[in-house]
């Protein structure tokens, strides 16, 4: 198996498969859709064809800018919210070791890799100057619109703090810019500045960044293949071509199931891994989903648990709780390291009968027992096996759940690539902040006070 798959038998009592062959046609007319740009949002598709159309120039320039900040800086801040971070952090955590930012800088082969920006705490933009205090820091600034509010707090101190520690000049070596290639004022700061940027394509929206140099270039910085990823992307692209036989096109068909169970009731997709690393994989598939298809009062809620960590917190919710979830699990055959139980002459934990096993064989049965519990319990399940966590198999997962998320979108009925509910929360902010512009609004919000 060189490819992920999509495992579906613990559909069975609550999806048949008639019932999601039904909707083949459907499925690959939004397919088609997508390459042929015949549907809304068809300004958004600059991501369907973006794997196979990666130059190696355009990597090679990701990789050398990369390479000036890792020769510069012991950590290098990715300054951005969203659609502008969310990818470069699930690759980079779940292709890094969970305690890289630990190890000491004698023993570091890449920088360590912060974000910010993507809050607006002000104790958690403290104590990141404050650890950065006595660093060699860089920032990778990163923001479609050039305009979002949180990333330009943090990078106007961010700046500060890196030109008065090591003047302008150095500063500018260190900062990276990506944005939009001529509007919003992060282009206009990076012009003016001199700052080596990179540009986000107008047809490619932040949800969908993540190939370009916005997810790229952190990527990069942290040691990772990017090349590899990039190729895995391009295989499932390859593989979900129009003309490709629904049986075989593996997003087309996890559009169709969540679509299908939707429809039965369950309004709750809970993305499911049994490894932390993958945490903000979840995150980044959480807003991919959210913000696609979360509109005109429709729209599945994607949740997200780490297990077994939530079993013993989420866990009787899923068991037991109201039945409008259903299940989809990211499952990893084969662990990069291995660490065995060891034998104990006490036995005192009574774990001598696991002695010998693989952490990840009792991993597993965790899976599996939880599996099939879940399914007693009403809860279907759907399982994208990868074979093992490396650069080639994310690829192919962050374009597989694109696609699908295109499909799913269109069979939905809605235009899964505007976000039109994200500026409700903004403009309120900006008129309770006294923005210039917005004085008609700050009367009336302050006047519901
Ligand atoms: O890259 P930008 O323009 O700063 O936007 C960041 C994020 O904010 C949103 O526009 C929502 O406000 C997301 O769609 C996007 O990923």
């Amino acid at each position: 198996m060189d490819t992920i798959q999509l495992q579906i038998k613990d559909l069975s009592g609550f999806l048949s498969e008639e019932d999601i062959l039904k909707q083949s046609a459907q499925a690959a007319a939004c397919n088609q859709a997508l390459h042929n740009g015949s549907r809304e949002g068809n300004d958004f598709l600059g991501w369907v064809d973006l794997p196979s159309s990666i130059t190696d120039q355009v990597l090679r320039e990701i990789e050398d800018a990369a390479t000036v900040l890792r020769t510069h800086c012991d950590a290098v801040v990715v300054v951005g919210i969203g659609g502008s971070y969310l990818g470069a952090r699930a690759v980079i955590d779940a292709l890094s070791s969970s305690f890289d930012w630990l190890q000491e800088k004698e023993d570091r082969k890449n920088p360590v890799i912060l974000y910010a920006g993507n809050n607006i705490s002000e104790d958690y933009l403290y104590e990141l100057m404050r650890y950065l205090n006595d660093k060699r820091f860089g920032i990778i600034n990163i923001s479609k619109s050039g305009t979002t509010t949180e990333p330009a707090i943090a990078f106007r101190l961010l700046k500060d703090q890196l030109e008065e520690k090591v003047g302008k000049e150095e500063a500018r070596k260190r900062i990276v810019a990506i944005t939009d290639a001529s509007k919003g004022a992060l282009r206009t700061l990076a012009d003016t500045e001199g700052y080596k940027t990179f540009v986000i394509p107008d047809n490619v929206g932040g949800r969908y960044s993540v190939l370009t140099p916005v997810g790229l270039l952190p990527i990069a910085v942290a040691g990772i293949d990017i090349r590899k990823l990039v190729a895995g992307a391009v295989e499932i692209e390859k593989a979900t071509v129009p003309s490709t036989s629904f049986d075989y096109n593996l997003p087309a068909i996890y559009a169709v199931i969540r679509n299908e169970l939707y429809k039965r009731g369950k309004k709750i997709e809970i993305l499911v891994n049994y490894h932390p690393k993958l945490h903000f994989l979840a995150e980044w598939w959480k807003q991919l989903y959210g913000e696609s298809e979360g509109k005109e009062n429709v729209g599945i809620f994607p949740a997200a648990v780490d297990f077994t960590t939530d079993l013993h917190s989420m866990g009787q919710w899923i068991q037991e709780g109201e039945r409008t979830i259903f299940e989809t699990v990211i499952t990893i055959g084969e662990a990069n390291e291995k660490v065995q139980i060891p034998h104990d002459d006490k036995d005192l934990d009574g774990l001598n009968y696991l002695e010998g096993k693989r952490v990840d064989e009792v991993n597993k049965m965790a899976e599996l027992g939880t599996r099939i519990a879940h399914v007693d319990g009403g809860v279907p399940n759907l399982t994208i096996e990868i074979p093992k966590l490396n650069e080639k198999y994310i690829g192919q997962l962050i374009y597989f759940f694109e696609k699908a998320c295109g499909i799913s979108g269109y069979l939905l009925g809605i235009n899964p690539f505007d976000q039109p509910g994200v500026e409700a929360y903004k403009k309120n902010m900006f008129a309770l902040l006294e923005k210039p512009g917005f004085e008609e609004a700050t009367k009336a919000i302050k006047a519901r006070l």
